[in-house]
């Protein structure tokens, strides 16, 4: 049909995966409808009276932030929660110095090369909480012609009893992630988000906070955090007939992984994915999809897009290996092959159809130890560099045993990309940020020349 949906139709359809893709500036209006949302309707006002917000995020415009809020909504106090990299430290407080309502927080970096990650809001309602998980920076280029990945609570009603868990124990994981940034100006949303009840969430939250995380900490984060809720919570019945079943990995830019698959991706990494009782022999097919030079070429936005997807150089050339796991872009079903991923996520079939899926993750967490973990000192500690947030679909949790892909009886769950995937064609080379392509214009009649 060609209804234009309002954003809280939009909100009511998704259910029960409350799971959606950015709209795509460009591609037929149809195909930004269903399970496709905007910031601006994220933030309109038909959902409510909003009292204040936070936004979490690495990269922010704050005159676009600004503008994709209601006018008698921008008055309204906005924490800003950034990291405290020299990329945006000084530009974030001179953007915000004009309005007094817009508070800071600095989250601390304490170890190398790490980031904040996290792209998060929370919207504090005269109704209640609503909390928003998602891929997309606060600038418009990440809002226009990408494929962007965006979670939506419910509005989660105030409550005097803060024991109103879900069954997912979300609250308890978020306030514990909250925690560990020891930010003072945080300490109003903990306590906000006790006040709420979560009862009514039915996805896991999955994160990643800076530390060497040790003993009861280990599996509160990273890739041993999905492991433990994996193990946990699949409970799948003769899961026997699943040890073979393909896993994928879809994410914008890629960090070192090492000389080859068994240092870190194929062992450590996959053993956490494939998470079933019975750690079985049969080794799952691990599948990754990330852009090739193609993709990024003929992309809505051409070579530009390839600035948001920062694999660079000096890791391309340790991991030759790697190309053999990688498969294009293709998003042929949403009307997205063209627009390129700045979307993450991770996903279980059970079997090479692709007709069901054992679980779907969608993050803020790339392909990189910086964002999983990498385990040290003798598997006793998990290092993660960067703040990363996501939520995991686990059927059961939607009272099914599989999610089902094709569009049959059960709500059928909105995959992001075409599967199965597609492997890269020996010609296909993945995109590297860092290097010029000149050969061959792209969808502006461009050509990229970085240097
Ligand atoms: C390598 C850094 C500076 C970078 C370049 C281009 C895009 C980036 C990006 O999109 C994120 C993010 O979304 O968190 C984070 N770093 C990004």
């Amino acid at each position: 049909s060609n209804k234009r949906l309002t954003p809280i139709e939009k909100i009511q359809q998704s259910e029960p995966y409350r799971f959606f893709l950015s709209t795509v500036y460009g591609i037929s209006d149809n195909y930004n409808q269903i399970n496709a949302i905007s910031l601006k309707e994220i933030l309109s006002p038909e959902h409510g009276q909003l009292v204040r917000s936070a936004q979490f995020n690495y990269m922010f415009d704050i005159e676009f932030l600004r503008e994709q809020y209601p006018p008698e909504f921008r008055l309204k106090p906005l924490l800003i929660v950034h990291g405290d990299s020299r990329h945006d430290n000084h530009t974030i407080k001179t953007q915000c110095s004009p309005y007094p309502q817009i508070e800071i927080c600095a989250a601390r970096l304490d170890i190398p090369y790490g980031t904040h990650h996290t792209k998060m809001m929370f919207l504090l309602y005269e109704t209640g909480l609503r909390i928003v998980i998602h891929t997309a920076n606060l600038i418009q280029q990440d809002w226009k012609q990408k494929s962007q990945g965006i979670w939506i609570s419910p509005i989660c009603p105030k409550t005097n009893d803060n024991t109103n868990e879900s069954k997912t124990n979300f609250k308890k994981d978020l306030i514990e992630y909250i925690e560990r940034y020891r930010a003072k100006q945080l300490q109003f949303w903990q306590k906000t988000i006790n006040e709420h009840d979560f009862s009514s969430i039915n996805v896991h939250l999955i994160s990643s906070t800076p530390g060497r995380h040790t003993g009861a900490d280990m599996n509160k984060f990273g890739h041993l955090k999905l492991r433990q809720t994996l193990k946990a919570y699949l409970g799948l019945e003769n899961e026997a007939q699943y040890n073979s079943a393909p896993i994928i990995g879809q994410f914008s830019s890629i960090g070192s992984l090492g000389p080859n698959a068994n240092n870190w991706l194929s062992k450590e990494f996959l053993t956490s994915l494939k998470q079933l009782h019975s750690s079985s022999l049969d080794s799952p097919e691990l599948k990754l999809i990330y852009p090739t030079v193609d993709n990024v070429r003929t992309s809505l936005e051409g070579y530009m897009a390839g600035g948001s997807l920062p694999y660079n150089m000096q890791n391309a050339m340790k991991q030759g290996w790697l190309v053999n796991y990688l498969h294009k872009w293709k998003a042929d079903h949403r009307q997205r092959s063209r627009a390129s991923p700045h979307i993450k996520t991770y996903l279980r079939a059970t079997n090479d159809e692709y007709k069901e899926l054992l679980w779907f993750l969608v993050t803020s967490a790339n392909l990189s130890k910086a964002a999983w973990g990498v385990l040290e000192k003798n598997n006793t500690q998990l290092m993660i560099r960067s703040y990363e947030i996501g939520v995991l679909f686990i059927p059961k949790q939607f009272s099914q045993t599989t999610f089902s892909v094709s569009d049959s009886s059960s709500p059928s769950f909105p995959i992001p990309y075409d599967l199965p995937p597609v492997k890269y064609q020996s010609s296909d080379k993945p995109w590297v940020v860092d290097v010029a392509y000149k050969n061959q214009p792209d969808s502006h009649g461009n050509m990229w020349d970085p240097s």
